[in-house]
């Protein structure tokens, strides 16, 4: 975008306030009101070339937008409009003059904040967050750069819904270019790690980690890798904020420390629940803690984490009046010593601390205490545990902040460390997202790092690089069964991976047909084994416990000789007696990792990690066990969400053959490679081939499902969507009105998935010409999600 420039006739672009991972946000002229507006604009989407896949991004957008132009809270910014200017999807906003938390930090040069604007920080976002939870809306993605404090001093969060949107179209970073992920690792909370559900308290958690940053300089968790960021959010319990400044209010501390907290159940249920903490935070705020604006309370030259130190000595005073740093100033002890003695009189403050490693900066350079690791899930004691008292050093990550990986980590080997690449450093985007996504899948820890999966490699590749282990030949991708070479992909429904759905995902207008929920709104796929399943259960998280072997090697044991095809001897016989379940294990969690890449949005590393397991599958296993046709078909599946539909078709068709002679022509696990052929073939322009599988499928699923079941829901809405590529408006609307009614009645109106059947509806509705009945059914769906 450039200055000047009109958009949709009315508002006149001015200057550029500052660039995001989706687009600018400008200052502007809205002519029509003569006023002054923000107007953030999404990066084009034309480049994708893919219409359909933009058809449900605009809708997508329309509907965010609509959520946010709903919100209306001092604490939030307002949402004046939003709208499609020939492809350039727009939101305008409030205009709001002020920094962001992001920019207050580092005009601040890390230094945290004054302790009660920490508190009046906290104060105005738990009111927003209360409100915008009591709505049903979460955001996403709060973090420093997402909260503005505007010049008099108020506080608000900004995009809430475009965050989400946000956050959707980065698991899909083909579409954008960007390969921009979800946020960064620093705010993410242990649930977004792991792809689990995410509800209010997610927010909540990455409040926690917000305010730990104002209080303390960093967030909690850092390091020199997204790794032990992520291990951090998962595992290690926080470092007190106190420890790294012990002026802070005990009250603060332990709201902060309970938002962290790694379960979801032991957060605030309700950000408003944090009020009484936080007055009685205020409470204890000591004379001149209230000083001017700008003082920070006694604290010392940045540690090598970038957190001012805390301590028995501090610059504060002098050095922040421009005289040299004095560490111990007078002024410093003055204000520490009247804090320290009313709280230790309060018991806010355990006594002797003027002794404590935590509060003793030659202390805490020393390095790790020796002892044993903390486990997973260990409480959070009040103060720094020993094993992260030499967490001060080690590798920068990016500007100021610095590594503190656990010392359990350290301890392993290395091949999972990428350079994180938050906050503009350099390095593709990607690794968080890959890295994100091998901490999912392997459950994080020490036990999945020393598994040393290769798959999960996590080192930024150039796209077609193999990601280690067996390359990713395409030869063994191939449909031909007749020569067990190597295994053409994909892995049996136990463990097909929950966002591996059709091919089609995000492409056509079934797609949303799929979706469950907003947990898949683009890139994210529905697992088409959840239709396999008994009764319809679908899987609640796509994440196997750590150290949990795929289930399909349980049902071929380890070492078993499979193939009832009998096409090829399983390979392997060479490996030392007990290797065999062990490599198998392995490269069951390799298969995970390629899941949860492809959940991440991560086509091109989730291709790699399937070929290559499915390569070593095929080596050890024979070409025709199930493992190995599991891991051909994902491997398919992700060449199609990488738009190489043809050699797609021809993979997921190979299986399908496959899977026919192995289980019979109506088993589960046939018909669902069988789906992902017709959605390959509706990609590649054959639509009346797709129309006639679908309606082979629909047919097939009903005998062995019932009429009712998901996964005839599912083949019905490939259906839906073939006819929808052949013209056939009429005929796909009834298909989904059937869909709807069905899914209406057995799941329920609010469910996911049949407010994506209704979308699908409202867009045949469109498409027929029928505008004002798309409208409604369009409006009743905004409000409902
Ligand atoms: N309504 C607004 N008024 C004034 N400035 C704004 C407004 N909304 C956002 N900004 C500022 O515009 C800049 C870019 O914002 P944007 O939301 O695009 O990026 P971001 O939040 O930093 O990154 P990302 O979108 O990747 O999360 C930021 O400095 C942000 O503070």
């Amino acid at each position: 975008m450039v200055p000047s420039t009109l958009i949709h006739d009315r508002y006149r672009l001015l200057e550029l306030i500052g660039r995001g991972g989706m687009g600018e946000v400008w200052r502007a002229h809205d002519e029509s009101l003569g006023r002054r507006v923000a107007v953030k604009c999404l990066k084009p989407l034309a480049q994708r070339g893919d219409a359909a896949f933009l058809r449900v991004v605009r809708e997508r957008f329309r509907r965010e937008a609509r959520v946010a132009a709903s919100l209306q809270h001092q604490g939030v910014t307002v949402v004046h409009d939003f709208g499609d200017d020939e492809g350039l999807l727009y939101l305008v906003m409030e205009l709001l003059e002020g920094r962001n938390l992001s920019q207050l930090l580092e005009e601040g040069k890390r230094q945290p904040l004054p302790v009660p604007e920490v508190l009046d920080v906290a104060e105005q976002v738990s009111a927003a967050l209360a409100y915008t939870h009591a709505q049903g809306v979460v955001h996403r993605d709060l973090k420093p750069a997402n909260v503005m404090r505007t010049a008099d001093g108020t506080v608000k969060i900004c995009d809430f819904g475009i965050a989400r949107l946000a956050h959707d179209i980065g698991f899909t970073a083909k579409l954008t270019g960007t390969g921009i992920a979800m946020g960064t690792p620093h705010y993410m909370s242990p649930e977004q790690i792991a792809g689990t559900a995410v509800d209010h308290r997610s927010d909540l958690y990455s409040f926690g980690c917000v305010l730990y940053e104002l209080a303390t300089g960093a967030p909690p968790f850092t390091g020199g890798d997204a790794w032990s960021v992520l291990v951090g959010h998962r595992d290690a319990p926080p470092e007190p904020p106190r420890s790294h400044r012990p002026e802070l209010p005990a009250p603060l501390e332990e709201a902060v420390l309970w938002l962290l907290s790694k379960a979801p159940e032991e957060r605030p249920d309700d950000a408003a629940d944090l009020s009484a903490r936080l007055a009685a935070a205020r409470a204890c705020l000591p004379a001149w803690s209230a000083g001017p604006a700008g003082y920070v309370g006694p604290m010392g030259p940045a540690d090598s984490a970038g957190r001012a130190i805390p301590v028995s000595a501090a610059v504060s005073a002098g050095q922040a009046a421009g005289e040299p740093a004095e560490w111990g100033g007078a002024a410093a002890r003055e204000g520490l010593a009247v804090w320290e003695d009313a709280a230790v009189r309060d018991g806010r403050w355990p006594g002797g601390l003027g002794t404590d490693d935590a509060r003793d900066g030659e202390a805490a350079a020393k390095g790790p205490a020796p002892g044993p690791a903390p486990g997973p899930g260990e409480a959070a004691s009040l103060w720094m545990p020993g094993w992260a008292r030499g967490m001060g050093g080690g590798l920068p990550a990016h500007g100021l902040l610095a590594r503190r990986t656990p010392p359990w980590i350290r301890a392993e080997p290395s091949g999972l460390s990428g350079q994180w690449t938050g906050g503009g450093a350099a390095g593709p985007p990607t690794t968080d997202v890959a890295l994100a996504a091998a901490f999912a899948v392997s459950g994080g820890g020490p036990r999945a790092l020393s598994a040393e999966p290769r798959g999960l490699t996590v080192q930024p590749r150039t796209p077609g690089a193999s990601s280690g282990a067996a390359p990713a030949d395409p030869r063994h991708l191939a449909p031909d069964s007749a020569t067990p070479r190597r295994p053409a992909l994909h892995p049996p429904e136990p463990t097909h991976p929950p966002h591996a759905t059709h091919p089609s995902d995000g492409a056509h207008p079934s797609d949303g047909a799929h979706l469950p929920g907003g947990a898949r709104p683009f890139g994210g796929a529905q697992p088409s084994s959840s239709a396999d399943l008994p009764g319809g259960a679908r899987p609640s998280g796509s994440v196997r416990p750590p150290g949990a072997v795929d289930p399909s090697d349980a049902a071929f044991p380890p070492g078993g000789a499979f193939p009832p095809g009998g096409a090829q001897p399983p390979g392997g016989a060479h490996l030392p007696a007990g290797a065999r379940p062990a490599l198998l294990a392995v490269l069951a969690s390799r298969h995970s990792a390629g899941e949860s890449l492809g959940r991440l949005g991560c086509w091109e590393e989730a291709y790699e990690a399937h070929a290559a397991v499915a390569a070593e599958r095929h080596d050890l296993l024979g070409a025709c066990h199930p493992d190995t046709l599991t891991s051909r078909l994902a491997a398919g599946h992700a060449l199609g969400r990488l738009g190489r539909w043809e050699e797609a078709w021809e993979v997921c068709r190979g299986v399908a053959l496959d899977r026919a002679r192995i289980f019979g022509d109506e088993h589960p696990h046939t018909l669902s490679a069988r789906e992902e052929s017709a959605g390959c073939l509706r990609r590649l322009g054959r639509a009346t081939e797709a129309v006639e599988l679908s309606r082979d499928l629909v047919a097939a699923r009903t005998r062995v499902s019932g009429p009712a079941a998901p996964a005839t829901l599912r083949a019905l809405s490939g259906l839906g969507a073939a006819l929808g590529c052949l013209g056939r408006w009429e005929e796909a609307l009834d298909v989904y009105r059937h869909v709807t009614s069905l899914r209406h009645r057995v799941l329920g109106p609010a469910d996911p998935e049949t407010l994506a059947g209704r979308n699908e509806e409202a867009h045949c509705l469109e498409r027929l010409g029928r505008g004002e009945e798309a409208a409604r059914v369009y409006r009743a769906l905004a409000l409902q999600s």
